[in-house]
């Protein structure tokens, strides 16, 4: 079973706009929407789509809280979530002609103290697995991170930016960098995929099992004890690409839930991608055939 915890969620505001930005002037929209979000409530509401057990975890406070917890309960996503006394924040992603603006706030000022009352509510669900996903919000450093992963006997994954994963002391079981995460957390030349490969090969002796790096168009590398394995994206039409990373995430979770090998589990992380950057949002797509799908995946050993 799988907690997942989001220190910082988010309700994300897709607006699509037919034309490009352009400033001092009113830009109209054609298309809106509102989605829970957050990368580890992403990935739980993926991994529920999935038939995986799992309950989201994190911090929620005001009116975009209450949104995200009606959103879940809508989508039958199982929650422990802890209240905060702020707002949650709202990020918007402009999609304006070809163009992808992603414009994410910093989120609300919480105190150490939520790390401890998070602990207990992942502690109470006895999880094999913890997926700890996103960025911290103001008043927490990445000890808030280790003190996860150090907190019980479960296997700890982790999805943050490259600044946060270079501090993180704890052993853990993956990391899943993009391409700019992996290139500022080892100062690696990152620009080939052989070079992303060798990055994450290093990085794993800074206490990683695994680092499962994600290269947008360019598909997906997974380094670990079985080796180096890629996987091309496939050729598809991309409305936006947030959410990519989770829906990779998510997908290799879910096939190692089922008792899969890396290889099928990466093939089923960029299947699941697939699916999810053909919608607007992070809205949650049919995952029913998802084993089907992955088959149209190559993999192979670097
Ligand atoms: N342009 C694309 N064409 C095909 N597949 C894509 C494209 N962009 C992303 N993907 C799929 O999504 C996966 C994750 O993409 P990416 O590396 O952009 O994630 P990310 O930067 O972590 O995203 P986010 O932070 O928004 O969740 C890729 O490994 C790939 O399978
Ligand atoms: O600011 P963070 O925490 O790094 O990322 C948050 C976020 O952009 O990531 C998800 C997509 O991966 C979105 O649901 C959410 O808005």
């Amino acid at each position: 079973m799988i907690v997942t915890v989001t220190y910082n969620p988010a309700v994300d505001q897709t607006i699509q706009f037919d034309e490009q930005m352009a400033p001092d002037r009113v830009m109209r929209a054609e298309d809106a929407q509102f989605d829970a979000g957050g990368k580890g409530i992403n990935a739980a509401q993926l991994l529920t789509a999935m038939d995986r057990p799992c309950v989201a975890t994190g911090l929620l406070g005001g009116f975009t809280g209450t949104f995200i917890r009606e959103t879940l309960q809508d989508d039958g996503v199982e929650t422990a979530f802890v209240d905060v006394d702020g707002t949650t924040r709202l990020n918007t992603t402009a999609i304006a002609a070809a163009e992808e603006y992603k414009l994410n706030q910093a989120g609300p000022t919480v105190g150490e103290s939520v790390v401890d009352s998070l602990l207990e509510q992942v502690r109470a669900q006895s999880p094999d697995r913890v997926l700890v996903g996103g960025s911290l919000p103001p008043g927490l450093s990445p000890d808030a991170i280790d003190r996860i992963a150090a907190g019980g006997d479960w296997e700890t994954i982790v999805d943050t930016g490259g600044d946060i994963l270079r501090e993180l002391d704890a052993q853990y079981g993956l990391c899943k960098p993009n391409r700019a995460e992996l290139g500022d957390a080892t100062g690696a030349d990152v620009s080939t995929v052989e070079g992303c490969a060798d990055a994450a090969e290093a990085f794993r002796e800074r206490g990683f099992d695994r680092v499962l790096a994600s290269l947008g168009a360019d598909g997906a590398v997974l380094v670990g004890d079985a080796g180096r394995l890629y996987a091309e994206a496939l050729d598809i039409d991309v409305v936006d690409t947030v959410g990519a990373g989770d829906a990779l995430l998510s997908g290799v979770l879910s096939a190692w839930e089922a008792g899969a090998d890396d290889e099928t589990a990466l093939q089923t992380g960029v299947a699941v991608s697939s699916q999810v950057v053909q919608r607007a949002g992070t809205a949650v797509p049919d995952l029913s055939d998802i084993e089907t799908l992955r088959d149209n995946v190559t993999v192979r050993r670097l």
